[in-house]
């Protein structure tokens, strides 16, 4: 054993990306186990690995994580990305519930029939521009900091970084109109790691094609 947080998860974003933002955030090397076919996530849940016969699971501390959220947390406690009491902790809470939100319906339009594509890439950019982005640009606005909470780095920053940066694939005009968040993504981009993850080469997963769709659906049967 390397020591290294072992991830299981398809070769591709999903739910798994956030995971893999927060621990190169965090400085941590990780190695990742990809499920190719349906076999290998039948292997896996055979073998008792999956609580709920789901992925994305994270092998870390002598555990087998699964939900995506559960294994969020305990990555930002472990290495203090989590705010310093209880009221920052649930503003981080909220900003990442909201965060999480919009990148979900950003994220499954790739996936979803082509019938509603036209009227939900309506409501996903609506929402971005006038729900969510608008929000963050308040918060930022209200106190003034490089950081969302507490004047310092905290896994909400890299979930919002992750975000921005899917709105920009998605239609870059959304992110015109708001000054402090464009600020932002450059500040957050150019921290250390988060620098290092966004070269060319690093575990970061591309936006996905037909074919990986193709293989996704094959495995987790959708
Ligand atoms: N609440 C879970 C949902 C996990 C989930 O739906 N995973 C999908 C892949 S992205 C899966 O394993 N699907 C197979 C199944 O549900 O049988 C989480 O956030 O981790």
């Amino acid at each position: 054993m390397s020591g290294k947080p072992v991830l299981h998860y398809f070769n591709a974003r999903g739910r798994m990306e956030c995971i893999r933002w927060l621990l190169a955030a965090a400085g941590v090397e990780f190695e990742e186990k990809l499920i190719q076919s349906p076999e290998d996530l039948e292997k896996l849940k055979k073998d008792g690995n999956l609580m709920f016969d789901q992925v994305p699971m994270v092998e870390i501390d002598g555990m087998k994580l699964a939900q995506t959220r559960a294994i969020l947390n305990y990555i930002a406690t472990k290495y203090d990305l989590y705010g310093k009491d209880m009221k920052e902790r649930a503003l981080i809470d909220m900003y990442s519930e909201g965060i999480l939100d919009l990148t979900e319906m950003i994220i499954q339009l790739v996936i979803c029939p082509p019938d509603q594509r036209e009227a939900k890439t309506a409501l996903a950019k609506d929402r971005t521009k006038n729900r969510y982005l608008p929000a963050f640009e308040k918060v930022l606005k209200s106190h003034g900091q490089d950081y969302l909470v507490g004047n310092r780095l905290t896994r909400v920053d890299i979930h919002l970084l992750e975000l921005l940066l899917y709105v920009e694939e998605f239609d870059a005009s959304l992110l015109t109109s708001f000054p402090l968040l464009k600020a932002f993504k450059s500040r957050i981009s150019s921290l250390p790691n988060v620098k290092k993850f966004l070269q060319p080469g690093s575990q970061r997963k591309p936006a996905m094609d037909a074919k990986q769709i193709e293989e996704a659906r094959k495995v987790f049967k959708f």
